[in-house]
């Protein structure tokens, strides 16, 4: 049968039905019999070409080390290989040892059956199986460039090697590839000589299978031959400087095996096979061959770069150094997890992305990104802690930075998000807490911020995640400023309401004593007015004060307020005053004081004038009091001058927009114009009471005569009898008498007055109609009264001039 140069070979392959027969065998109780692969229930493992006769290398072998089930294996595999001559029955030897189903010679053709190196898992272990083409190819005939690679690969990348001998091979040089094996540990000694990442020594173990072993020579003649040819080779090796003192045994093991003839005795090569296999599979045996020192320490998923890695060195002829390719690999290994790590991860933190740019605080965020961070780092440390452990580190370190700057704009946004969402309750508790009277405003802000900082922290601490060097202290503390600065404002709008709220009841406690002071005018009028105001001006400083100190208020802010309250006072005083001299107002009070004096006597009983009474004297007397009360309330000057009150004059300004308050033009109330109208009007009113008062008194001189009352008497007695003699006159009188006694009782007089008035005038109105009608004359009537009202008038005047010339004269 002619192998093919290529990795697409294999079983199942309809173009080598040779191949396919001949690797069937039969496994029967675990060893396999009469067949070249096993033949249990389970399906034979595939194998693979990993370097083809074209020397390259198949790029399959991951996928295939997946479908060997052998991804995920770790640490926990090994790698077997052999190495010997062309159809020295290797193939043979592994597919009765592990149950692969390498291509074994048609032993009528005789010719090379394995081609590059092909793998296959071996049944029922974790075992990878190397089957190298054989040495001395009469293919290849002098080109020894392949056999040398892949010994030198076989070497490099197993943890025992088979080396496949006859027995009448043994104590040959060239025959026993002993050549070939100096050249290949000459070359590797590079490779070996340098120790692994770990400090120790690459070991393989060189495990002589002794082929067609016919007994004559015992096993341990043939052991010491072979062992003393190794240790000659080793010697005459041309090792490098530093490694003059090492010895073979620092760096391979020896064992041997012994297989009888498989042709003459198949049941003893049978019988000897088991026993060999043993040697594999049980792990207590002393003479187990798969033991730690000799693993590569490759994890299984990395193996196939591995390898490639050494194929291409040994390709390029470059010096192998395993501990460069195994760290090269867990480069390649590592970035590949940790690729695959991230990806994950990115794909659970980006759904949180979007509602953090849009503001919102995510609930436990802090959480989830604990638990991505540690998921994708668990599984970097699950997969690559077993790779070189420096590259491991670093690359690690790699993902962790990569990973905290993917989740670091999370963690400040949520951070941004949760300053806004704090300041915000921070407001709403502030307005909440100034709501209504009585509260207390430090209390109040202190609540608000002692809440909202707390939620703050709580949330900040959510959300870091341990191993980075984040903090939320920044924030907090720009938090902590804004909130400084929504209190100050806060603080300041609340002083102002409290300002007014103050001046409003400062105009209410002051309204009525003032009006009361200022309706009795006396010379000590202002100082009582004065008084009242200081006293209630310095209750409301000190409320002020008191309220002030639950707000915080810096000493300049409560001078300001202050000086503000002071002058908002007084102008508070000043209007309840201007509203008290208004005109209308400060007449009527001249009135009633002139009244007081002029038409009622020191009793306060009204006067009755008569005509012997001085009322010329009183009407000056009282018009000259009154008068003087002008200049009295024209200017507030208090008679003691420590009541004065004074306050700062502010000039205007456009900027603050402050009106010009000049205090001394508000100590005037009435100017020197307005003082002398005032008077005029005064005037004119306390005349008219002068002229009632002189009317009044010519009235009572005109009184009636007593002795007409007599007159009556004797004029009327006739009469009289007649009504009181006359029955039904006097039943008459009687009758009206009663009704006029009922309506007194009952207090109908007044009604019955209005009633009768109302007729009157009802019935007066009506005839006027009838008669402007009747005549159709309606303008004679109006300049009628107009006439008579104006006659009146001019009367009155007349009268009042009359009058006047008569006050005057005697003066
Ligand atoms: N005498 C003898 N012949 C054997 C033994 N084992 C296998 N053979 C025969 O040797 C021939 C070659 O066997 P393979 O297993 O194909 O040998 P190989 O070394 O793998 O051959 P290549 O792959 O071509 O290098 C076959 O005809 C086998 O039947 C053995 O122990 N003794």
């Amino acid at each position: 049968m002619t192998a093919q140069s290529t990795n697409e070979y294999h079983d199942t392959d309809p173009a080598r039905p040779e191949a396919s027969s001949a690797s069937r065998m039969q496994a029967v109780n675990g060893h396999y019999a009469n067949g070249d692969t096993p033949a249990s229930s389970e399906p034979s493992y595939e194998r693979v070409q990993i370097i083809n006769d074209e020397k390259q290398f198949t790029p399959d072998l991951t996928n295939q080390v997946q479908r060997w089930g052998l991804h995920n294996a770790g640490f926990d595999y090994d790698i077997v290989a052999v190495f010997g001559s062309q159809s020295t029955g290797k193939s043979t030897l592994l597919n009765r040892l592990f149950g692969t189903n390498f291509d074994v010679m048609d032993e009528t053709k005789r010719q090379q059956t394995t081609k590059g190196i092909w793998m296959c898992k071996a049944k029922g272990m974790n075992v990878m199986v190397m089957d190298v083409e054989g040495t001395d190819g009469r293919e290849r005939g002098e080109d020894q460039d392949f056999e040398r690679k892949s010994a030198l690969f076989s070497l490099a990348s197993s943890e025992v090697l088979i080396i496949n001998i006859w027995e009448h091979q043994v104590g040959l040089y060239q025959g026993a590839n002993m050549g070939l094996l100096k050249t290949v540990f000459e070359v590797n000694l590079g490779l070996f000589g340098k120790k692994t990442a770990d400090g120790r020594n690459q070991r393989t173990l060189l495990l002589f299978v002794i082929r067609d072993h016919i007994g004559t020579t015992p096993l341990a003649n043939l052991k010491a031959t072979l062992a003393a040819d190794m240790q000659k080779i080793w010697e005459t090796l041309s090792k490098p400087q530093e490694m003059q003192d090492r010895q073979l045994s620092d760096y391979f093991d020896l064992s041997f095996a012994a297989l009888p003839h498989k042709i003459l005795v198949p049941d003893k090569f049978e019988s000897e096979i088991q026993e060999l296999r043993k040697r594999f599979v049980e792990k207590g045996r002393e003479d187990y061959v798969f033991k730690p020192a000799y693993h590569k320490r490759i994890p299984a998923d990395g193996v196939a770069f591995y390898m490639e890695g050494i194929w291409e060195q040994v390709q390029t002829n470059k010096d192998l150094d395993l501990p460069t390719q195994q760290e090269l690999l867990a480069q390649f290994r590592c970035d590949e997890i940790s690729t695959a790590a991230l990806s994950e991860f990115n794909e659970q933190a980006k759904p949180q992305r979007r509602p953090i740019e849009s503001g919102k605080v995510v609930e436990g965020l802090g959480s989830m990104m604990r638990n991505w961070r540690k998921g994708a780092l668990d599984r970097y440390d699950r997969d690559a802690s077993r790779y070189h452990p420096g590259v491991y580190k670093r690359k690690r370190g790699d993902l962790v930075s990569v990973i905290d700057s993917t989740l670091s704009p999370l963690f400040l946004g949520q951070l941004k998000n949760l300053h806004k969402a704090c300041l915000a309750s921070f407001k709403k508790e502030m307005l909440d807490g100034l709501r209504g009277e009585g509260y207390n405003f430090a209390h109040v802000v202190a609540t608000a911020r002692e809440c909202c900082e707390q939620r703050f922290v709580e949330g900040g601490r959510e959300v870091l995640v341990e191993g980075t060097d984040w903090s939320y202290e920044e924030e907090l503390a720009s938090l902590k400023e804004e909130m400084k600065s929504v209190a100050d404002q806060c603080r300041k709008d609340e002083t102002k309401k409290m300002v007014n709220l103050i001046e409003r009841n400062f105009k209410r406690q002051i309204s009525e004593p003032v009006e009361l002071d200022l309706n009795r005018p006396t010379a000590d009028m202002w100082d009582k007015v004065l008084t009242v105001f200081r006293e209630t001006l310095g209750k409301t400083e000190a409320s002020y004060l008191a309220k002030a100190k639950s707000f915080n208020c810096t000493d300049e802010e409560n001078v300001a307020a202050l000086a503000s309250l002071r002058k908002r006072a007084w102008l508070a005083l000043r209007s309840k005053i201007d509203e008290q001299t208004a005109d209308a107002a400060f007449l009527s009070k001249l009135r009633t004081y002139f009244e007081e004096r002029f038409r009622y006597d020191e009793q306060g009983v009204p006067r009755v004038w008569r005509p012997d009474d001085d009322i010329d004297g009183a009407f000056k007397k009282a018009k000259d009091q009154t008068l003087e009360l002008i200049p009295l309330y024209s200017r507030i000057s208090p008679i003691d001058k420590s009541l004065e009150y004074t306050l700062p004059s502010e000039p205007s300004d456009p900027l603050t927009s402050t009106e010009e308050f000049d205090f001394p033009s508000t100590l005037v109330i009435f100017s020197e114009t307005k003082a002398q109208d005032l008077g005029t009007r005064f005037r004119r009113d306390a005349d008219a009471h002068y002229v009632e008062a002189k009317r009044s008194t010519v009235s009572s001189v005109a009184q009636i005569p007593y002795w007409m009352y007599g007159v009556l008497v004797v004029l009327g007695w006739n009469e009289a009898m007649a009504v009181l003699f006359n029955p039904l006159y006097f039943a008459m009188l009687l009758c009206m008498a009663g009704s006029a006694w009922i309506i007194v009782q009952l207090g109908m007089v007044g009604p019955l007055f209005q009633v009768t008035r109302t007729l009157g005038n009802e019935m007066h109105r009506q005839v006027n109609n009838r008669l402007r009608e009747h005549f159709s004359q309606p303008a004679l009537t109006q300049p009628v009264r107009s006439r008579s009202v104006s006659n009146g008038q001019d009367g009155e005047e007349n009268e009042l001039r009359e009058l006047r010339s008569n006050v005057t004269e005697p003066m």
